[in-house]
């Protein structure tokens, strides 16, 4: 059988750090952390306070986490990301960047000098994350025109129409389409088709202020939130805008069709109970700008 001084070695020789706190968020046992691709060596915290270590915020965040783990008795596992520099007591030997970590947080069932202790293992996570962050970016993003796509517009449209309904603070749409695309594909190739929706997203990225979300919402097809702009500044945006695609788009062109581009313009009214009204009376706007012979913006 192994025996306890072997036991010690063993938490000791541990990868991944374990670290036992008390209720109060004091460090009574650091063992292991013995990878120093991923750790900072954590033995001088052992003595120390959570709150006289970290940040005020950060430090009541783990306070709390520690506070459900005891009070559940169950394995609450929590992801956080912490530098050696929010530290205060670790070495600077050992990663420079931030680290992303999972923590596993179990009460334990006994005291330490009277006090509720749990145990705290932390996995770096930093490489896990980082994919993730850029899965999420590609699900949100348009593969032609690196734009946003329809699913992360939906997903702000909802925020958009609760700061609406909540505070009364407007959002506009701007909905544009390419005219007589298929004539430029079939006469110019679909090359040159992408070329267009491509130089169209440029111009958007080039002139958008950032909380604004442009969107490729299918095809030819874009729409453009912007949040905090009422319809009269939606539409000095549009017709700035459409300058823009005009000047852009003016060297292609397919015999005597012109490239160009129609708009739609609306904001959020009260009469709207949700952002596919909003986006359906864009399109119809968009629509009714096709009809009147394209080229245009039509607000409504
Ligand atoms: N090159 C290219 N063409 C596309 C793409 N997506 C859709 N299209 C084409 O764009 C056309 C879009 O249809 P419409 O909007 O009805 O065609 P349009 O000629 O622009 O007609 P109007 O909008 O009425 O001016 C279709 O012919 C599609 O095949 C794309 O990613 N690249």
């Amino acid at each position: 059988m192994i025996n306890a001084e072997q036991m010690y070695s063993v938490l000791d020789t541990l990868p991944d750090p374990v670290f036992i706190l008390t209720r109060e968020g004091r460090y009574v046992g650091v063992f292991g952390g013995k990878d120093a691709r991923y750790y900072h060596d954590g033995k001088g915290l052992v003595g120390h306070r959570i709150t006289d270590l970290i940040k005020p915020i950060k430090a009541q965040w783990f306070l709390e986490q520690i506070e459900k783990a005891l009070s559940t008795q169950s394995l609450l596992i929590v992801e956080y990301e912490l530098s050696n520099k929010d530290v205060k007591g670790l070495p600077d030997e050992g990663p420079e960047e931030p680290i992303w970590f999972e923590g596993r947080v179990q009460a334990l069932d006994f005291k330490v000098d009277g006090d509720d202790v749990v145990l705290w293992v932390a996995s770096n996570i930093s490489e896990r994350h980082c994919l993730e962050v850029q899965l999420r970016e590609m699900s949100d993003t348009d593969q032609l025109t690196g734009l946003y796509n329809r699913r992360k517009l939906e997903r702000d449209l909802i925020l958009h129409f609760e700061a609406f309904t909540r505070y009364g603070i407007p959002t506009s749409m701007l909905m544009f389409d390419l005219d007589n695309l298929k004539v430029i594909n079939d006469s110019l190739g679909h090359l040159a088709g992408d070329k267009l929706i491509s130089t169209l997203a440029k111009t958007c990225i080039a002139e958008l202020r950032t909380n604004d979300i442009a969107c490729r919402f299918g095809g030819d097809e874009f729409v453009i939130a912007m949040p905090a702009l009422d319809q009269e500044q939606a539409l000095q945006l549009a017709k700035r805008l459409h300058q823009r695609f005009i000047n852009d788009l003016s060297h292609f062109s397919a015999a005597d069709t012109k490239a160009t581009v129609s708009m739609g313009v609306v904001s959020i009214s009260a009469a709207d109970v949700t952002y596919l009204d909003l986006l359906h009376r864009a399109d119809t706007a968009l629509y009714q700008a096709k009809r009147q012979g394209k080229n245009r913006i039509v607000s409504a």
